[in-house]
């Protein structure tokens, strides 16, 4: 795999050192980087070994077939189509780009009429497979997401000395409010019942360091409850260590013939 990474902050360099550095992907090589701001891509890209791109199109006929999203949701939704249309694979990070029911339909008819995919990884959660299983006859009732997180990792009050409730709703408004915040919630939308019947819950709470997600649903299959204690990234208390390793298990997993799950 020759990969394309667009953001080369926090998921970005640790994507780089993993793949580039540690060898993580035998078969894969980071080649070439492209970030907002052009001198950080090219301080990163040679400490790396890639090369980086000042613009988009270059970077994308730059002999990679793969590109990894690692930016912003709004950087992924505006470059999203056009890697694809480029007839490369795409894996992203931001999946808050996904909410939009009528963006997710373009992207579908792209991946098919370019042959080629998106992949979403879990990221900072999991549960995604019981939710496609509990989902395949139209057996799942419900779904939420508790997320507690120090006020470091929120757009919240830093001083707040008791824990206080940020937002409760659907996971569309939710991915709105907090864009840089709530990427999971969509990913459990698209794996169960959609942005407008998922419900969010975020937290700030002074007292703990992780960030911890709970996920409960409900459906002719039983019932789930999953918590998940996540260490954040020492770069950016924003995001948990478990997202990066998400997008570098999906690199790995990409075109393996026994898939798990
Ligand atoms: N799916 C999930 O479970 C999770 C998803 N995320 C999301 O993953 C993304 C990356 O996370 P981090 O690496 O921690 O963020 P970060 O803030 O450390 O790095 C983002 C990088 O993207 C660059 N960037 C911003 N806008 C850009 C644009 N328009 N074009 C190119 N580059 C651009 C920034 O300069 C920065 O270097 C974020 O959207 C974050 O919200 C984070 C945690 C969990
Ligand atoms: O990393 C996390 O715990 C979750 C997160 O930021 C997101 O979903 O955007």
């Amino acid at each position: 795999m020759k990969l394309g990474l667009i953001g080369c902050g926090n998921i970005g360099e640790f994507l780089l050192q993993a793949i580039n550095i540690d060898g993580l992907l035998p078969e894969g090589e980071i080649i070439s980087v492209f970030s907002r701001r052009e001198e950080v891509a090219a301080r990163i890209a040679q400490k790396f070994d890639a090369k980086s791109y000042g613009d988009i199109d270059s970077f994308l006929n730059s002999g990679i077939d793969t590109v990894i999203e690692a930016a912003t949701v709004e950087a992924a939704q505006e470059y999203g189509l056009k890697v694809l249309e480029n007839g490369l694979d795409l894996i992203l990070s931001s999946i808050g780009a996904m909410a939009d029911g009528e963006y997710v339909e373009k992207v579908q008819k792209v991946c098919r009429s370019k042959n080629v995919t998106i992949s979403l990884p879990s990221g900072a959660v999991g549960g995604l497979d019981i939710l496609k299983s509990a989902k395949a006859m139209d057996g799942l009732d419900s779904v939420s997401i508790t997320t507690r997180k120090p006020p470091t990792a929120l757009p919240a009050d830093q001083t707040l000395e008791e824990e206080r409730i940020l937002f409760e709703g659907p996971a569309s408004e939710a991915i709105k409010k907090f864009p840089r915040n709530i990427n999971v919630a969509i990913v459990l939308s698209l794996a169960g019942l959609g942005p407008d019947k998922t419900s969010v819950k975020i937290i700030a709470d002074p007292n703990v360091s992780k960030n911890i997600h709970l996920i409960e649903a409900a459906g002719s299959f039983g019932t789930l409850k999953l918590e998940i204690e996540n260490n954040p990234m020492p770069n950016n208390p924003k995001t948990s260590f478990l997202a990066a390793l998400s997008v570098l298990a999906a690199l790995q997993n990409k075109g393996q013939s026994v898939q798990v799950g």
